[in-house]
C-alpha cells in the first residue's frame, strides 16, 4: 500500500514481544509505541533489561528462537514509498530479507561477533553487496572500498584484504559500520555500538555516525544506557523501563523538562562537572525487577519516590500526551497540561 510521506520512516504501534521460557511466558517488550522521523536519530535509553535490544531486533523482525511479536505493528515506509508492516512478514521470507541488510541494517555492540574471523573484511562486505545489489565481483569490490573509505579506515585498498583480528576495537567497529552501510540503507539500528570502546574511540564513532547521517540522510535508531551518548547524538528520545516506553519526546524536552519520575531519576544519576562539585549522585534505589516478577500497576512504582499507594501499584498508567511527539505514562501527569515548546537549548546538563 502506498503511504503518504509525512516524514515518518517507521511507526511502532503497541508492539509486544513474547518469549516462551521453561519457566513460563515473559513479555520483555510490552505494548510500546513511538515514531522514527526520517533522517533523524532516535535514542532508546534505559537500564539493562528494559527491553531495548529486543525492541531493536523486533523492528527488523530478527528475534531469536522462542521469541515472537504477539501484538502491534511495525509500519515501515519502504524505498518504493509503500507502507509495510515488518512485524507481520514471515521472519525468514523473501520480503523481510529484501529489507534487512539492504534498507535496514544493524550495528551491534560486539564487532567480533558480527564478523567472520575466517574471511577478509573485503570478502564479507562484497558478499552482502552482491547478494542485495546484484553487482559483479569487480563492482562489489569497488563499492566495498568506497564503504571503508566512508567510515575512515586508513589505507582502505590494503585493508580490504585484512582479517578482523588485524584491526583494533575501534577500527573493527568502523568495519561493522561499513558493512551496515554497504547496500545504502535508509535506517541503521545501532545497538550499544560504543559501549565496548574507550572514551576517545567512543567519541570518534559517535562523530562518524553524525557524519554519515549528514552525508547520506540516514535515520538512526540508537540503543544505549548512556545518557551522555543520548545528549550527544539524539534528536528524539524514548525512555524504556521494564518493557514499556515510559516517556518520549524531543531530546531538549527530555533533558530540560523530564516529566516521568523514572526519567527524572535517571538524569539525577548522571555525573556532571558542575554537579559533581556540590552534590552526591543520586542512584535509583532498588533494581530493575526480573521479567518474571513484574510489578502490578506501574512497573516503576516499587522504586518511585512519588508512588501513591493504592493507585500506582494497582493501575497501569495511561500514555499522557504532553505536546507534539511527547508522551509520558504516569498517573501523576493525568492533570498535566502540555509543556510549552522549547528552543534548541544546549544539553549542558550532561556535558558539564
Ligand atoms: N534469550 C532470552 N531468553 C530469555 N529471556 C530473555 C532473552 N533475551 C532477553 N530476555 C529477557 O528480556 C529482557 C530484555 O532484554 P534486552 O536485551 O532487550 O534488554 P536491554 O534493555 O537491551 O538490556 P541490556 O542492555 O542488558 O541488553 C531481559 O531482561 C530478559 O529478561
Amino acid at each position: 500500500m502506498a503511504a503518504p510521506d509525512d516524514g515518518i520512516l517507521l511507526r511502532v504501534e503497541d508492539l509486544q514481544v513474547q518469549i516462551g521460557t521453561d519457566d513460563g511466558i515473559i513479555r520483555p517488550v510490552d505494548g510500546i509505541s513511538f515514531e522514527m522521523p526520517a533522517g533523524k536519530t532516535l535514542c532508546i535509553v534505559g537500564e539493562s533489561g528494559s527491553g531495548k535490544s529486543l525492541t531493536g531486533r523486533a523492528l527488523m523482525n530478527l528475534l531469536p528462537d522462542r521469541m515472537k511479536i504477539t501484538r502491534g505493528r511495525v509500519l515501515y515506509r519502504n524505498a518504493a514509498g509503500q507502507q509495510v508492516d515488518i512485524g507481520a512478514l514471515p521472519p525468514r521470507g523473501p520480503a523481510i530479507r529484501a529489507i534487512r541488510g539492504a534498507e535496514i541494517s544493524l550495528v551491534s555492540q560486539e564487532p567480533m561477533a558480527a564478523l567472520s574471523p575466517v574471511h577478509t573484511i573485503g570478502q564479507q562486505i562484497e558478499i552482502v553487496i552482491r547478494q542485495h545489489l546484484g553487482l559483479n565481483r569487480k563492482a562489489a569490490r569497488a563499492r566495498a572500498l568506497e564503504c571503508l573509505n566512508d567510515v575512515g579506515i586508513p589505507r582502505p585498498a590494503e585493508r580490504l584484504d585484512s582479517y578482523p583480528f588485524e584491526f583494533s576495537g575501534g577500527m573493527r567497529q568502523r568495519v561493522c559500520i561499513a558493512l551496515a552501510l554497504a547496500c545504502g540503507p535508509r535506517l541503521i539500528i545501532a545497538d550499544e555500538p560504543t559501549t565496548a570502546l574507550d572514551v576517545t574511540t567512543q567519541a570518534n564513532i559517535l562523530d562518524l555516525f553524525k557524519k554519515l547521517q549528514a552525508e547520506h540522510g540516514l535515520s538512526i535508531l540508537f540503543i544505549t544506557h548512556d545518557l551522555g551518548v543520548v545528549a550527544d547524538v539524539a534528536d528524539q528520545v524514548a525512555v524504556m523501563y521494564l518493557g514499556k516506553v515510559v516517556e518520549r519526546g524531543p531530546v531538549d524536552d527530555i533533558f530540560h523538562d523530564p516529566r516521568h519520575p523514572y526519567t527524572q531519576a535517571l538524569l539525577k544519576s548522571v555525573p556532571t562537572l558542575s554537579r559533581q562539585r556540590v552534590h552526591r549522585l543520586a542512584a535509583i534505589r532498588g533494581m530493575v525487577p526480573s521479567a518474571f516478577a513484574r510489578p502490578t500497576g506501574c512497573p516503576f512504582h516499587p522504586r518511585c519516590d512519588h508512588a501513591i499507594p493504592g493507585v500506582c501499584d494497582q493501575r497501569e498508567p495511561p500514555d499522557i500526551a504532553l505536546g507534539a511527539g511527547r508522551t509520558a505514562s504516569c498517573v501523576l501527569l493525568e492533570q498535566a497540561k502540555p509543556a510549552p515548546a522549547r528552543s534548541a537549548a544546549s544539553r549542558s546538563a550532561v556535558h558539564g
